[in-house]
């Protein structure tokens, strides 16, 4: 159980005090829970772990990939967090949600001339600038406007987070960043500095996702300071911020044990200090880019289940209304996700089966091996945990599925924060081709 999840006396499974088998008839399935009060928490969380630190200056921007709605900027702005965009649908809906430009920040390892062109024209806080193309694009483009903007640069560290090797990000042979080894980075750093219209405010590393260990951060920041003492010992370069991303793990099954947030912020802050108090250097703001550990637990989707088969001596396959159109994770990632049926929620979960999507693929499978109740069968109701990151941010139309709805649940009320896409919303953009339209029957 998660946040404010509770089972009733009915034996359904409750988030934020509402029943979720009401939540279900009332705005259908597949469907995308938020528990907003968890999420409060997991960003009260962090806030905690730095307050610790009287003399230290830090953000938290939420990494807006992980779950990017209009309700949810407005929750991560009515929390006072920045936030972090990766493209220009990511950025316009912050913009739309209302959210103060300075405290976004812009990354992506290729932005287009209008993606800039939309940071520039909204003054936005600041970019991250991934690799030489962008960094002489970004000049050229303020050159024309006559704008400075704030830069941070981001570096690989060589660091290699222990996770799978689709999420990791920090190694060498990566398409993010400036390489620290080869000297890509110091070049980046002269090129940046020299430039009249980069304000260059320091380096960004994001090692990877879904770490439960705090030595990756320490080893990137202790690689990372090491190279600005250098680079502030030869040519000067005062570091303002020190960004080191996101990354921090959850609990998807019982099996996870995600470290606390503030042991991660412990260990990031701690290090910094260290570092740069023996090297000599001034400290800068420290910067962090959670996605997951801010909506992952927060997030439950609720499935109604349909066809069901067992074969002799293998397994029982149950059929879900949704699956890897709503959450791609397990079939890219063999991601695990533990799942419970909400409206016999108290009858013992001992028998395995296949909780299977609908999806026309074989590897449409969002647990192999659920645990549920023997009795669990067609229209029951089914709840998977943890699916609040890169759930619905990575969900796709194929089958022509429409997108699931979201809602956010607070104190025992359920708001609707994305409609479900209907099957005209799917074809909306779609253009007949007059010629084939004018033709005559076959
Ligand atoms: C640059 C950057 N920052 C932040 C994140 C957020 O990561 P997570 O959701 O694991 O916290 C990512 C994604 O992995 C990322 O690539
Ligand atoms: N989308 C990934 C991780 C994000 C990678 C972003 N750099 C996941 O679901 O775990």
């Amino acid at each position: 159980m998660y946040g404010t999840q509770a089972i009733n006396e009915k034996g359904h499974l409750c988030i934020g005090g509402v029943d979720t088998t009401d939540l279900a008839k009332e705005f259908g399935t597949p469907l995308y829970v938020y528990d907003t009060a968890l999420i409060k928490d997991k960003i009260n969380q962090f806030k905690e772990a730095f307050s610790q630190f009287e003399h230290v200056e830090w953000q938290v921007a939420y990494a807006s990939k992980a779950f990017s709605t209009i309700a949810m900027i407005q929750l991560i702005d009515e929390q006072g967090l920045s936030l972090d965009v990766v493209s220009g649908g990511e950025l316009y809906t912050a913009l739309k949600a209302g959210l103060s430009p300075d405290r976004i920040h812009f990354h992506g390892n290729n932005k287009s001339v209008s993606e800039l062109a939309m940071a520039l024209d909204a003054k936005i806080g600041a970019v991250i600038v991934d690799n030489f193309y962008e960094l002489d694009l970004l000049e050229t483009m303020c050159a024309e406007r006559n704008q400075e903007i704030a830069v941070l640069l981001r570096v690989t560290p060589g660091v290699e987070a222990h996770t799978h090797e689709f999420i990791m990000t920090g190694q060498d042979d990566s398409k993010f960043g400036f390489n620290l080894d080869d000297g890509m980075a110091e070049r980046a750093v002269k090129q940046a500095l020299s430039s009249p219209h980069l304000d260059l405010k320091g380096i960004h590393s994001h090692i990877g996702s879904q770490i439960f260990e705090t030595e990756g951060f320490a080893r990137a920041i202790k690689i990372m300071v090491g190279h600005i003492e250098a680079w502030h010992r030869n040519f000067g370069f005062q570091l303002e911020v020190l960004n080191v991303g996101g990354g921090f793990g959850i609990r998807y099954t019982d099996s996870d044990r995600p470290l606390p947030i503030k042991r991660y912020v412990e260990t990031i802050v701690r290090t910094a200090q260290d570092e740069i108090a023996r090297l000599n250097l001034h400290m800068p703001a420290l910067w962090v880019e959670p996605g997951r550990s801010i909506v992952g637990e927060a997030g439950t989707t609720l499935y109604t289940s349909g066809a069901f088969k067992t074969i002799p001596g293998i397994r029982k396959y149950l059929s879900v209304d949704g699956g890897m159109s709503d959450n791609i994770r397990p079939s890219l990632y063999q991601a695990q996700y533990k799942a419970i049926c909400a409206n016999k929620a108290l009858d013992s979960a001992d028998t395995q089966m296949a909780l299977a999507g609908k999806c026309c693929e074989s590897g449409d499978i969002l647990i192999k091996e659920a645990v549920l109740p023997e009795s669990c069968s067609s229209g029951d109701l089914i709840a998977v945990f943890s699916t609040g990151a890169y759930g619905y941010s990575m969900a796709s139309h194929y089958n022509r599925i429409p997108n699931a709805a979201v809602v956010f649940i607070e104190d025992g009320e359920a708001a609707l924060a994305v409609r479900r896409e209907t099957y005209d919303d799917l074809i909306r953009q779609d253009v007949a081709l007059e010629k084939l339209s004018q033709r005559d029957s076959y």
